[in-house]
């Protein structure tokens, strides 16, 4: 851990996919008060981004800068929108950005509710099982073996 710890603050990056949920938000507040960079995917299906403004609240002021939203949508059209960007999956490339480079990720981002899943198993698939590969795709494009 020592190695990663420079000027009082971890310089690790972490993807947390699904952070403005109920349980990523929970994990992000942790993470940057351990001074990690944050990056946050989501797709604000059944949550808000106001969650993530919170987390702002919750950690420390200047902790509160390492932690960065982008809507994107993992499933089967993977879909990243930032600064009026919006990528189709092909095209997605984290790199723009060196900010948006991740050490390791944690994936909250999937649909869960039983019923629905019977009601809408191509929905579920789609989400939850490509959004799953697509995630891995993007991690080994970048060469990042944590999940
Ligand atoms: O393809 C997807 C699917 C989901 N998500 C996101 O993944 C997160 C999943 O979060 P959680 O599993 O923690 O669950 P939710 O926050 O959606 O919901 C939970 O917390 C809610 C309270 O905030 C309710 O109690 C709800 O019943 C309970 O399941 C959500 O932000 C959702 O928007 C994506 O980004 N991409």
């Amino acid at each position: 851990m020592l190695l990663f710890f420079t000027n009082g603050c971890f310089t690790k990056t972490i993807l947390v996919t699904g952070g403005a949920g109920f349980i990523g938000t929970h994990i992000v507040v942790q993470l940057v008060n351990e001074c990690f960079k944050v990056l946050i995917i989501n797709n604000l299906n059944n949550s808000v981004i106001e969650a993530v403004d919170k987390v702002k609240e919750l950690v420390v002021l200047e902790l509160s800068k390492k932690l960065q939203f982008n809507l994107c949508h993992l499933g089967l059209y993977l879909q990243i929108t930032y600064n009026e960007c919006n990528l189709t999956r092909v095209e997605l490339d984290f790199t723009y950005n060196n900010w948006l480079r991740f050490d390791a990720v944690i994936h909250f981002a999937s649909l869960k509710a039983v019923g629905e899943s019977f009601d809408n198993p191509r929905q579920y698939f789609d989400n939850n099982l490509i959004g799953t590969i697509n995630l891995y795709e993007i991690m080994a494009k970048y060469n990042c073996k944590k999940v």
